[in-house]
């Protein structure tokens, strides 16, 4: 085992619910994340599977610095990144970036998607003929037209939109990326080129990825590592192998039986490999 790039250590945090009534009487805290420990190994992926509610996004979150911890800390290439201020708090921040779930919601919609890519680069003081160059070289290695950079959004279709997001989050080159369920606002023939995408950046890059999502069989394609998540806390962990040949806890078992037994999701490795590859050369 290599040394983690991404180290967690008893992550907790909870939300105030309720409108808290005349007298505070019905306010309560709900602890969307409760005492988690994990460690992701450079170059690969940790998938985190579980149904809505149960803590994914809030955990990614606190992974990239999104959100604060209320308790515990996370350790990036053996970084403290509470402990960690001023420059090298911002070289770290370039180093973890997130891809959401909608990608017409996460781009700027005035913008065009040339601007959006470049938006990071020039936020960090990269402008002019680089940072136009940059843009073209990252929406070439993510499938898109250079020629396309003058379009907006809405102009062009999901899946698209989702290459634009990723190649924004790559701008900075971050070794990190938080990949907050990327496909399932995409067709399934779509969600099949968007996997295959961030498989060969990650395979060109040496990405490490943390990859959430409500799919079991979606998981065992993407990761090598694999954390189940029920009510804030992790029920299950092992390789992805393990978790669906061999599920230890009830909860894993069901959703395993109800994957089996809906025969709903696609068999990923067989679907994306009748796809081409994503990423031009
Ligand atoms: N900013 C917030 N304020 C209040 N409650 C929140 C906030 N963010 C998350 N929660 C609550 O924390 C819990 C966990 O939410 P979270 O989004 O992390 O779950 P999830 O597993 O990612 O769900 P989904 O799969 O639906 O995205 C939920 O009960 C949610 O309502």
């Amino acid at each position: 085992m290599s040394t983690p790039l991404l180290q967690a250590r008893g992550l907790q945090k909870s939300f105030a619910t309720g409108d808290g009534g005349l007298f505070g009487q019905g306010r309560h805290r709900h602890m969307a994340v409760d005492g988690i420990d994990l460690a992701i190994e450079p170059g690969t992926t940790l998938g985190c599977v579980g149904e809505s509610g149960s803590g994914k996004s809030t955990l990614g979150r606190m992974l990239v610095g999104l959100i604060e911890p209320d308790e515990g800390s996370v350790t990036f290439d053996g970084q403290d990144v509470a402990k960690v201020a001023g420059k090298e708090r911002a070289a770290l921040r370039r180093n973890m970036q997130v891809v959401f779930q909608d990608p017409l919601l996460s781009l700027n919609p005035r913008r065009t998607i040339g601007q959006n890519i470049q938006r990071p680069l020039r936020n960090y003081g990269v402008g002019g003929s680089e940072a136009e160059d940059r843009m073209a070289r990252l929406m070439k290695m993510c499938g898109l037209d250079p020629a396309q950079a003058a379009r907006y959004p809405h102009e062009i279709s999901g899946g698209q939109c989702q290459r634009v997001a990723i190649a924004r989050a790559l701008a900075l080159e971050p070794r990190f990326v938080f990949l907050d369920e990327p496909v399932s606002a995409l067709d399934v023939s779509v969600q099949a080129q968007i996997l295959n995408l961030l498989l060969d950046l990650q395979a060109e890059l040496g990405l490490t990825y943390f990859f959430v999502t409500h799919d079991l069989k979606l998981i065992e394609f993407m990761s090598q590592q694999v954390i189940v998540m029920l009510k804030g806390s992790v029920v299950e962990r092992g390789t992805s192998a393990e978790i669906w040949q061999s599920p230890k806890h009830a909860y894993t078992q069901n959703l395993l039986r109800s994957v089996l037994r809906l025969g709903s999701t696609p068999d990923w490795a067989r679907f994306a490999a009748s796809e081409t590859s994503s990423v031009i050369p």
